[in-house]
């Protein structure tokens, strides 16, 4: 846990021992406790040297062991008494500091850094504040601006910027916390931990550093035992949970080879096909992109072009120009490593590309397609490799979003799954294993929560009033805003496909039911007036132009809702925040315990993964099904129950079998609800 050694008979060198990140668990502090006491008694000792194994010094406190009472010995008094200690401690700095890590470098007197180590206090991230003296020091050593900037963002910094930075605490320190809290709120909406940093950086600036310390240490008591810790902790470990796929046959991520990529194909030059053209082309990756007509495809090059540059141009590097190739034959494919069919959503269109593409490439080539709900299995079936064809959804804009959905096919080969998957991590997505259904898992789960949506609105709420539940819920946009910015015509075109509304509806359907179901044809009214959302300058809300995004309230929609509920005699009644909340995030969170049923996500980390890094789900709040276990699964249980009889033509508001069996067996915790799935079906 730590290591001790004397070097040139004077210097003890003490090296944390702790794979993979030197993480200060109770083994480690007692360990280096113990080498800083031998290393103080010992008279041939003129100084101390701390580092970290394997290139790393230290990733801070063990994050394990915030689950459990705090035990062995605590860090803020092992600190201060190295930076008590009369002999000069250096801390030698590789890899990362960060955390307690580098809480553990502040207290040393002196600290060496590699050119590429990153120092940061991540802490905010998790919910907490960096309580080992961290909001203390670091003011004092840098000055109170820069202090508050890498403790409230937790933004990392490369070892040389310390050097650079002035120490001055500013005259008008008040305005200057105001203004970094009006930041911080406007960033992180309801999220706790930055405003209790910027309390505690407020202290170093007012207090002795004895009363400081004090008042660090009550901040850091409030924030550790708030439900925003226990989340965002969650959300670490979900994280690196959902990277380590499994399937059934016993494949899993860590014996199964990826293989190496070195040149893809992406067929469509659209939103998503640009994007993802960049996001490869970005990390090295050569890249041949296709498009069926000269227009679109000089288009297309122009704009992958220009995001390509400004990125370039953002990260300070150079734009990789020289891998893309843009062509209009698929018979340049022949080969390549693997295409990305990102094409029109129309199943017949990709099936065509699909056999296309199994004539032209090489029979090793990985055919993915970037579906985001149609059945990967079904394109599969028309190649002669369906065990090379995989799902690899990803998120508009595809070069920013760090989701990537990789939908395994139930013929897909492990290698082909293992291949998406470290393709996905090499883009800098996070990847999230999932089964083949309509929608997968994301999409699948928005049906039920826009369905309440529009229900509301039908019951007497307005968008605007919608989206600031779910605004102040902690969303960045609620579902109306979030649709405009989408398009609303897309859903449109699928909704008239699937025969829910347009000329192929039935006459003697009612118009306020589909299929035996509740059915809101307001979606569709909208768009009938050409309101596509931010694109049109209409949608739920107007905007000052087409493409502009300053929604305002359109009262036109007002008058659209109340002739739509007197036409259908809807009273319309007072709708409280918490009903939108439970209705919308309870269908949610319903779906995915459907989803776990079915084995369409192995996991509920990776349902939650999804939210987090797909659909902008508040990170503070851990992802739809982390929440319905902070809030209590009963209580779920009892609000959908309670939602269902008041709507018994809703579906989705029916408790999911999965839910009333964890309540039944005690509401477990959600790391341990897969035990609890193990005998279902699965689809991965
Ligand atoms: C950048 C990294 C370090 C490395 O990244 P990478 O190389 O990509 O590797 P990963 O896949 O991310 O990680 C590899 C595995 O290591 C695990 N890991 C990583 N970091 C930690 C950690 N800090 N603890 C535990 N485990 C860790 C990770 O899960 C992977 O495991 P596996 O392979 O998946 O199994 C990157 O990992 C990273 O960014 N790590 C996190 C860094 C971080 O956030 N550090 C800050 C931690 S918090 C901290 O340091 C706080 C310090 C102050 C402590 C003060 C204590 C005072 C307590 C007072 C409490 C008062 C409460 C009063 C209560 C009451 O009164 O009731």
């Amino acid at each position: 846990m730590a290591r001790y050694e004397l070097v040139k008979r004077s210097v003890a060198l003490i090296t944390l021992t702790n794979p993979p990140v030197n993480a200060l668990s109770s083994a480690v502090r007692h360990a280096m406790a113990k080498s800083m006491e031998q290393a103080l008694n010992d008279p041939k000792v003129t100084a101390v040297v701390i580092c970290g194994e394997n290139g790393r010094f230290c990733g801070g406190a063990d994050i394990r062991e915030f689950a459990g009472p705090l035990r062995g010995p605590p860090l803020v008094p092992l600190l201060d008494a190295i930076e008590a200690g009369e002999k000069p401690v250096v801390a030698a700095i590789e890899g990362v500091a960060l955390g307690g890590g580098f809480e553990l470098a502040l207290v040393c007197h002196y600290c060496i850094a590699h050119f590429k180590a990153r120092l940061g206090l991540p802490e905010v991230t998790l919910g907490i504040l960096p309580a080992a003296g961290g909001t203390q020091r670091l003011p004092r050593l840098i000055g109170i601006p820069a202090a508050l900037e890498l403790i409230t963002t937790a933004k990392p910094l490369s070892s040389r910027r310390v050097s650079m930075l002035t120490t001055p605490c500013p005259p008008d320190l008040d305005a200057l916390l105001e203004v970094v809290t009006m930041e911080v709120k406007k960033k992180a909406r309801g999220v706790m931990a930055p405003l209790a940093c910027i309390q505690a950086v407020r202290a170093a600036a007012t207090m002795p550093y004895s009363k400081g310390i004090k008042r660090e240490s009550e901040l850091m008591a409030t924030l550790f035992n708030s439900g925003q810790a226990r989340a965002l902790q969650y959300c670490f470990f979900a994280q690196r949970t959902a990277g380590k796929w499994t399937l059934p046959s016993g494949a899993q991520w860590n014996n199964s080879k990826p293989r190496e990529i070195r040149s893809a194909a992406i067929i469509g030059l659209g939103t998503m096909g640009r994007g993802i053209v960049v996001s490869l082309a970005r990390v090295g990756i050569s890249v041949i992109a296709v498009e069926s007509e000269k227009k679109l495809l000089e288009t297309g090059k122009q704009m992958v072009i220009g995001m390509l540059e400004r990125d370039a141009k953002r990260r300070g590097v150079s734009a990789s120009l020289n891998l893309l190739k843009f062509t209009l034959s698929l018979q340049d494919l022949k080969d390549v490593d693997l295409v990305i069919e990102a094409v029109f959503e129309d199943m017949a269109l990709k099936k065509r590309v699909f056999q296309e593409l199994s004539k032209v490439c090489r029979p090793a080539t990985l055919l993915c397609t970037n579906t985001s709900g149609l059945d990967v299995d079904a394109l599969a079936g028309v190649t002669d490799r369906p065990h090379l064809v995989v799902g690899m959804h990803f998120f508009s804009p595809a070069h920013v979003m760090k989701l990537l959905e990789v939908v395994c096919g139930p013929r897909s080969s492990s290698e082909t799954i293992a291949t998406a998957m470290s393709l996905g991590k090499r883009m800098g997505k996070v990847s999230v294993a999932v089964g083949n259904c309509p929608g997968f898992v994301g999409n699948r789960m928005l049906k039920p929560y826009m369905d309440q949506a529009t229900f509301l609105l039908e019951e007497g709420a307005t968008p605007e009033q919608i989206d600031k539940a779910l605004e102040d819920f902690g969303f960045a946009m609620g579902v109306f805003r979030m649709s405009d910015l989408a398009g609303l015509d897309v859903g449109w075109r699928i909704r008239k496909e699937s025969g829910l509304t347009g000329p192929d509806v039935d006459p003697k359907n009612p118009p306020r039911r589909r299929h035996g179901r509740r059915y809101c044809p307001i979606p569709d009214m909208v768009c009938e007036q050409g309101r596509f959302g931010q694109k049109t300058g209409r949608g739920w809300y107007m905007y000052d132009k087409p493409g502009g995004t300053n929604a305002k309230p359109d009262p036109l929609i007002q008058n659209l809702l109340e002739m739509y509920r007197s036409r259908y005699a809807i009273q319309p009644r007072n709708i409280s925040d918490q009903e939108i909340i439970e209705r919308c995030l309870f269908a949610l969170a319903n779906e995915g315990f459907r989803i776990l049923e079915d084995g369409i996500a192995a996991r509920p980390e990776d349902i939650d993964v999804i939210y987090l890094f797909g659909y902008g789900f508040p990170r503070h709040r851990g992802g739809p099904m982390f929440y319905a276990s902070m809030v209590g699964l009963e209580r779920v249980l009892e609000r959908l129950e309670h939602y269902h009889q008041a709507h018994p033509d809703v579906p989705h508001l029916e408790p999911s079998p999965l839910l009333k069996k964890l309540v039944a067996c005690g509401s477990p915790s959600v790391q341990t609800w897969r035990e609890h799935i193990k005998t279902m079906h699965s689809h991965l």
